[in-house]
C-alpha cells in the first residue's frame, strides 16, 4: 500500500459484477445481458472512466467467467481493470476487489463502489457525491427518500402493519468510504448487503447524499425497459 504521508487522496472505483442475476431469470448474468446494442455493464462503466475525479475503476468478476473477453472494452479507454475474483455474495465480491488493489492504492484513497447492475449512473451522481463527501470523516452513499407508504407482512400476506417512513432511505451506489475503514468494516461483517451497512456495523455513520430515481438496480426484467426508457431519455431527465 503507498504511504499516506501528505497524500492527496485519490478516487477508485470497484464494481461488483460477478453475480448470478437469478431474480433476472435469463440465460446470462444480467450484467451481460443487452441494453441499447450494448452490455448492460458498459454502461456505467462508461461513466465511471470518464469521470475525471477517478483514477481507475476496477471491475470484480467471477472467477470462471467466460462473457467479459467476448467484448472489446478499449473503448473505455486504460482506466478500466478487469479482476477474476468475485466471491460467493456482493460483499466477498467487494472485499475480493479490495484486497487485489491493496498494492496499488493509499489507505486514506476513497473508493467509490458501484453495483454493475445499475447502468443509468449519470455524470452528476458521481459529481454529487465526490463533492458532497469530500471532507466527511466516514463517507456515504447515493439514496433517495421513501416516497411511498411502507407495510410489514405477515406469513399470509396480509398487512400486519404500516411501518413510519420518516426518515426512510433507500440505499443505491456508488458508496464512498475510505479503503482501509472500508476494508477492515467488511472483513467484520461479512453478511452486509451494502458498504454503508457493514460501516454502521463497525459503529460509524455514513452519510446520505440525496440521489434520484434514475439510478435503479436492473433486478427484473421490467427494469431492464425502465433502464432503457431513462438512458433514451436522459436529457430530459434533469
Ligand atoms: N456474488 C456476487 C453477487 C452479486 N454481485 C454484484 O452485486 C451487484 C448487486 O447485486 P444483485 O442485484 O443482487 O445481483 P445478482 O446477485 O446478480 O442478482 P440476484 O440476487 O437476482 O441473483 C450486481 O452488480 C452483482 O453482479 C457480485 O459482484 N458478486
Ligand atoms: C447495494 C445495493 O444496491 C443497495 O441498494 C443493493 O443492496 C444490492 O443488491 P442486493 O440485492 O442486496 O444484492
Amino acid at each position: 500500500m503507498r504511504a499516506m504521508q501528505n497524500h492527496h487522496p485519490r478516487h477508485y472505483a470497484i464494481v461488483p459484477a460477478a453475480g448470478s442475476g437469478s431474480r433476472m431469470g435469463a440465460a446470462r448474468p444480467k450484467q451481460y445481458l443487452s441494453l441499447l446494442g450494448r452490455p448492460l455493464i458498459h454502461h456505467a462503466l462508461s461513466v465511471l472512466c470518464a469521470a475525471p475525479e477517478i483514477d481507475k475503476v476496477f471491475v470484480v468478476l467471477s472467477v470462471d467467467d467466460r462473457e467479459w473477453a467476448r467484448y472489446d472494452w478499449s473503448a473505455l479507454g486504460d482506466k478500466l481493470v478487469p479482476l477474476f475474483c468475485g466471491g460467493a455474495t456482493r460483499a466477498d465480491s467487494v472485499l475480493g476487489g479490495l484486497r487485489t488493489i491493496a498494492g496499488d492504492v493509499a489507505q486514506s484513497d476513497w473508493i467509490l463502489v458501484h453495483d454493475a447492475a445499475r447502468p443509468c449512473l449519470a455524470p452528476w451522481h458521481i459529481d454529487k457525491l465526490v463533492r458532497e463527501l469530500a471532507h466527511d470523516e466516514v463517507g456515504g452513499l447515493l439514496a433517495v427518500p421513501v416516497a411511498d407508504t411502507l407495510k410489514r407482512a405477515d406469513a399470509h400476506r396480509h398487512v400486519a402493519e404500516t411501518v413510519p417512513r420518516d426518515s426512510l432511505w433507500q440505499a443505491q451506489t456508488p458508496q464512498m468510504f475510505r479503503y482501509v475503514m472500508l476494508r477492515r468494516a467488511l472483513e467484520g461483517a461479512s453478511d452486509a448487503t451494502d458498504e454503508a451497512s457493514a460501516i454502521e456495523a463497525a459503529g460509524l455513520r455514513p452519510r446520505l447524499v440525496q440521489g434520484d430515481a434514475t439510478n435503479l438496480k436492473v433486478t427484473y426484467p421490467l427494469d431492464l425497459h425502465l433502464a432503457e426508457w431513462i438512458l433514451q431519455n436522459r436529457e430530459g431527465l434533469k
